[in-house]
């Protein structure tokens, strides 16, 4: 697993240190701008179906549960970027999962450009930061990201499904 610097780890816990205080709120705006760029996404939640557009989906527990749970990841990551290969496992079988639920690689990988919850991700921090979120803060959390899908990444290829799937 790859290191982070310490320069992109002080710009990560800095930004975090607000937005972690607030959690669910920043977790709807990364995932109302992510069911934007993929609308078909929400249709992998089985609960989908007890509500209509995402804005009334994105109020409902059970969305506001899954929020919760990806802020929580996110907040481990920061929490151990000195140790984020003591994440491995759990974000191995946190791949796993998704793709048993019917998500692709593709939402979560980085190739030729950003991909849905990758830029929701930056969204979010983006509206959150204003003009805190600068080219080396985003390089920062792009480098962090980075290492969290590669980890949850082998959790498809162990399932079985080729990465360029
Ligand atoms: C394309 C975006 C995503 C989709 C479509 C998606 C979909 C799902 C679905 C359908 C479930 C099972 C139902 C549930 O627990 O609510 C789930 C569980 C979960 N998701 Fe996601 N998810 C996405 C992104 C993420 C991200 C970015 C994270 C955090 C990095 C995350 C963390 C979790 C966690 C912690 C669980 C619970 C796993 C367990 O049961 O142990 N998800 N996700």
């Amino acid at each position: 697993m790859e290191k982070l610097s310490e320069k992109d780890k002080g710009l990560i816990r800095d930004s975090w240190e607000s937005l972690g205080k607030n959690k669910v709120p920043h977790g709807i705006v990364m995932f109302t701008r992510l069911f934007e760029l993929d609308p078909a996404l929400l249709t992998l939640f089985s609960y989908s179906t007890n509500c209509g557009v995402a804005p009334e989906c994105l109020s409902s527990p059970q969305f506001l549960e899954h929020v919760t749970k990806v802020m929580f990841v996110i907040d481990a990551a920061v929490s151990h970027l000195d140790d984020l290969h003591s994440l491995e496992d759990f974000l191995l079988n946190l791949g796993r999962k998704h793709q048993a639920v019917g998500v692709k690689t593709q939402s979560f990988t980085m190739t030729m450009r950003l991909t849905v919850v990758g830029e929701s991700l930056l969204y979010m921090l983006q509206s959150s930061l204003g003009p805190a979120y600068t080219t080396p803060l985003r390089q920062a959390w792009l480098n962090m990201y980075s290492i969290v899908v590669s980890a949850m990444t082998r959790g498809w290829a162990k399932n079985g499904e080729h990465k360029s799937n």
